[in-house]
C-alpha cells in the first residue's frame, strides 16, 4: 500500500475514496480499497491506497486521537509512504473538538514538522479564502452549517477554530503564495513559524498546485479536493491504474436519511413527490413504539418503488427533540435503529442501500459490513461529485451509497438506485452541481 488515509466520517472515506480511485486525466487513479474501521488483517496486497473510515469526528477527544493513531500504525505497516487525515470539507467539529488533537498526534508519530489543512472542494462548492470557509458564495457559518445537529460551525475562520482545538501555532498560506505555484508553497513551508497552516484554495488547480508541493509530504490534512493531485506521485510505482470493474448491482433496494442537512431535506422532499416515503416519528422511535420492524414492513411493502425512510427534521425541530432527550442519546438511538434496520434488510436479501449522512452511513456501513464479515469496499462509478457506488461482500455483494448530508443533486436517491443497476456513470455531473448549488 501506497497511500493511507484515515477518514473521521464513513461519507467522507467514500468521498476520498472516490477522489484516489479515479485520480486525474491522464494518470488515473489508484486500486483503492474502504475499509470499515481498523482491519485486523492484513491489506490485500494488490491494494495501492487504503481508506480506513473511522466515526471519530463527534467520538470523545480521547477516543478519537487513540483511533487515529491505531489506524496510522496499521496503515504504516501496509507499507504507506504518505497519510492523508481527511475530515470534512466544511471542517465539521466543535470548538473543543477533535480535527486539532487528531492532527497532532498523527504528526507527532510521522515526525511532521509542518502540516497543511485545505478543506477546499471546489466541484461541491468549497474554497477557502484568507483562512475563510465558504460554501459556494456563503461563508460557512451563513450556509445552514451553523444548524448542524452535532456540529455547528458558526464561525468561518478556520484559523481561529482550528486554533482553539490545539495546542500547537497556526498559521496561514496565502492565496497569492497558492498561485505561484509549488517551490513557493514549499518555500512558505519551509520559513513559516506555526507548524499547522490553513491553505487558501479556491480551485481544482490550486488543490494540484498544493497537492504536488507536499509530494513528500508524510501527513497532509484535508477534504477529499486535496487528494486529487496525490496519485500522480504514485502512478510510477503503481501496479494498476483503472478503477476497479463494477458489474452493476440488482435487487431489493432501500433508502435511509437521517441527516438534518438543507440539502438532505430538498432532496428527500423532492423524492416524496414520486416514491413511497415513511417520515421517522422519532417520539416514537425513543418510546420504543417505533422499530426496525416499522421500518423493514415499510420497505417490504414498497420494494421496487424507491422507498425512502428518514429522521431527517427542520433545525426548529431537531432543537426541540435535543431539548426533551439530550443530543447524544438521540443520536445514538437513531444511529442504532439506522444500523440494525439495515443488517436486517441486507440478512433478507436487499442488495441496494443508499444512506444520507455521515453518522447515519457510519452507522449502516459498519452494521452491514459485520452483517456480510467483509470489512472491505471497493469503489464504483460516481453518482454525483463525492459520492461513488460501493460494494461489500462476494458472493452477492451488496451496493452501498454514503452521501453525506450537503451532497448530490436534488435527484441523487433515484440516481444512486439507477447508476447501482446500470454500472455507469451518468453524464449529468454538471447538472447535478447546478442543483446543489439552488437546493443550499
Ligand atoms: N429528527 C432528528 N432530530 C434530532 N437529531 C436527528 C434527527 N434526525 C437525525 N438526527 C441526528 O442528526 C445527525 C445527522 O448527522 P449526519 O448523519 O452525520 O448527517 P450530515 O451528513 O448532514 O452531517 C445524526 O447524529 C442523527 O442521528
Ligand atoms: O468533505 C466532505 O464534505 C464529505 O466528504 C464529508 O466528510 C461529509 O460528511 P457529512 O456531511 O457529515 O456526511
Amino acid at each position: 500500500m501506497l497511500i493511507g488515509v484515515i477518514a473521521d466520517d464513513f461519507t467522507g472515506a467514500s468521498d476520498i475514496a472516490n477522489t484516489l480511485a479515479r485520480g486525474v486525466a491522464p494518470d488515473g487513479g489508484l486500486r483503492t480499497a474502504q475499509f470499515a474501521g481498523i482491519p485486523t488483517d492484513p491489506a490485500p496486497s494488490e491494494i495501492e491506497a487504503g481508506v480506513i473510515s473511522l466515526k471519530s469526528r463527534t467520538a470523545p477527544r480521547a477516543a478519537a486521537v487513540d483511533e487515529s493513531r491505531t489506524a496510522l500504525r496499521w496503515l504504516r505497516a501496509q507499507g504507506c509512504r504518505q497519510i492523508v487525515f481527511k475530515y470534512c470539507s466544511t471542517f465539521d467539529s466543535t470548538p473543543e473538538g477533535n480535527i486539532g488533537p487528531v492532527a497532532e498526534a498523527l504528526a507527532d508519530e510521522l515526525g511532521a514538522t509542518k502540516v497543511v489543512f485545505c478543506p477546499a472542494f471546489p466541484a461541491t462548492g468549497r474554497t477557502v479564502y484568507q483562512g475563510h470557509l465558504f460554501v459556494h458564495d456563503t461563508p460557512l457559518d451563513r450556509s445552514g452549517m451553523a444548524d448542524h445537529p452535532l456540529t455547528p460551525m458558526t464561525d468561518p475562520d478556520i484559523r481561529r477554530w482550528l486554533q482553539s482545538q490545539t495546542r500547537a501555532a497556526v498559521g496561514h498560506l496565502p492565496i497569492d503564495i497558492v498561485r505561484r505555484g509549488p517551490s513557493a508553497i514549499r518555500c512558505a513551508l519551509d520559513a513559516a513559524d506555526a507548524r499547522f497552516l490553513i491553505a487558501d484554495a479556491i480551485s481544482e488547480d490550486n488543490l494540484m498546485d498544493l497537492g504536488a508541493a507536499l509530494a513528500d509530504a508524510p501527513l497532509i490534512t484535508g477534504g477529499s479536493g486535496i487528494a486529487q493531485g496525490l496519485p500522480r506521485h504514485f502512478i510510477p510505482r503503481a501496479t494498476g491504474r483503472a478503477a476497479a470493474a463494477y458489474a452493476g448491482v440488482t435487487g431489493p433496494e432501500a433508502i435511509l436519511a437521517g441527516s438534518c442537512s438543507g440539502a438532505t431535506r430538498a432532496q428527500v422532499e423532492a423524492h416524496a413527490a414520486a416514491h413511497p416515503t415513511l417520515p421517522i416519528d422519532v417520539r416514537g422511535v425513543m418510546a420504543g413504539t417505533v422499530t426496525v420492524k416499522s421500518l423493514t414492513g415499510f420497505f417490504d411493502a414498497n420494494v421496487g418503488r424507491a422507498p425512502l425512510a428518514y429522521s431527517s427534521a427542520t433545525p426548529a425541530e431537531v432543537r426541540a427533540l435535543q431539548a426533551e432527550f439530550g443530543r447524544d442519546a438521540l443520536a445514538a438511538r437513531l444511529d442504532t435503529l439506522f444500523a440494525q434496520t439495515a443488517s436486517a434488510l441486507v440478512r433478507s436479501g436487499y442488495r441496494r442501500l443508499v444512506v444520507a449522512g455521515g453518522e447515519t452511513s457510519g452507522a449502516v456501513a459498519q452494521s452491514v459490513a459485520a452483517t456480510l464479515k467483509a470489512p472491505a469496499m471497493t469503489i464504483g462509478p460516481e453518482i454525483d461529485p463525492g459520492i461513488p457506488v460501493l460494494t461489500v461482500g462476494d458472493d452477492a455483494p451488496v451496493a452501498l451509497a454514503l452521501k453525506s448530508g450537503n451532497f448530490g443533486g436534488i435527484d441523487v436517491f433515484q440516481k444512486a438506485l439507477r447508476v447501482m443497476e446500470s454500472g455507469h456513470q451518468e453524464p449529468a455531473a454538471r447538472a447535478a452541481r447546478l442543483a446543489q448549488a439552488r437546493i443550499r
